[in-house]
């Protein structure tokens, strides 16, 4: 469904000066720096695949998704997305492809959200019983009966942002890409997003999701793909990159006495909760459960306990710093 080879952006920006000479010399002449954001990527998407596209901030996924949506062109390298070049044969490709920013609207400000879908309808030229079933499916699945006759100004983020998604699936697209979709949700309006586009992901649709929230990437992708410096640093599935960082648990402890700064050798302090609380990361293959559970009890008598995978945020900061 996608096929990214060889895949470079480079910006020029204009360097500017920091001391008074520099800013001086800026004025008659701006020297240009390459800020290379995307460093040769390649990887492929298979039909019906979800996948999360990550990374921290500034590692290049706006840029590559731009590439991928037709927006921008690349340095250099390939992209073929539903057979297309998306930034040769756009109006060809858009057709086929929907979006979701969570941080902007496709809908319009003044008017109801049923209106807004009718002039995507007339855009795309959606056959008219098409366009009534695919309203009638879409509406149902997320519940927006009223709310999508109310002008869009009205809506809660949460209804606003259903309508965001029913905007997007309106003509039918193939692969749908998806931005911060849950960003600024409360938990019942996340969890009605996610069971939609897990919904249509079982339909056929292949999603693509930049996310910061790595609750929608544990329960929604199949697939991540971590970019970080513009390059592509881990492309498997999200167990695997579990088991790359070892035998390591999360272990939540209250003991009797209060904990000190704990420096043996196989835990590392997560957070100090209070002066006898704390969450450890304890990497099991230099210190087995057995002999921690031991040393903790006789040192400082363990009131309570519970062992828990690494989580997804603590897996990612270390793939991140590198
Ligand atoms: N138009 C531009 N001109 C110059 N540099 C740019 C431009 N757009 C992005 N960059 C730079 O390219 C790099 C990658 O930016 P990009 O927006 O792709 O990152 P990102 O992973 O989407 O980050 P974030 O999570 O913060 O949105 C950054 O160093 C950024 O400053």
């Amino acid at each position: 469904m996608i096929e990214v080879s060889s895949l470079t952006k480079t910006y020029m920006t204009h360097e500017r000066g920091h001391t008074l000479r520099e800013i001086a010399a800026n004025l008659i002449r701006r020297p240009m720096k390459e800020v290379t954001a995307v460093k040769d990527i390649s990887f492929t998407v298979g039909q019906g695949e979800m996948v999360a596209f990550l990374g921290p901030n500034g590692a290049g996924k706006s840029t590559t998704l731009k590439m991928l949506t037709g927006v921008l062109h690349p340095t250099s390298g390939e992209v073929k997305a539903l057979g297309l070049t998306p930034w040769k044969q756009r109006s060809e490709y858009v057709r086929r492809i929907g979006a979701v920013f969570g941080q902007k609207s496709q809908l319009l400000w003044d008017i109801p959200p049923i209106d807004a879908f009718y002039m995507n309808k007339a855009i795309y030229g959606v056959p008219e019983q098409v366009y009534a079933q695919r309203l009638d499916h879409l509406t149902t699945l997320l519940e927006v009966g009223d709310v999508m006759r109310k002008p869009t100004r009205q809506l809660s983020l949460g209804e606003r942002m259903k309508c965001e998604f029913i905007m997007a699936m309106l003509h039918g697209p193939e692969l749908v890409f998806l931005d911060e979709p849950t960003i600024g949700l409360d938990v019942i309006a996340k969890e009605n997003i996610r069971h939609f586009i897990k919904d249509m992901n079982r339909q056929g649709v292949t999603f693509i999701l930049t996310t910061h929230d790595l609750d929608d990437v544990e329960l929604l992708a199949d697939r991540i793909i971590v970019i970080n410096h513009g390059e592509i640093v881990f492309d498997d599935a999200l167990h695997v990159l579990r088991s790359r960082v070892g035998e390591k648990k999360a272990i939540r402890v209250t003991t009797e006495i209060p904990l000190p700064d704990v420096s043996l050798a196989g835990i590392v302090l997560l957070k100090r909760i209070h002066e006898s609380e704390a969450e450890l990361e304890i990497d099991t293959d230099l210190l087995p459960l057995k002999h921690f559970i031991s040393q903790f009890n006789e040192t400082y008598g363990i009131r309570d306990m519970s062992i828990e995978p690494l989580p997804i945020e603590v897996i990612m900061k270390e793939l991140y710093a590198g």
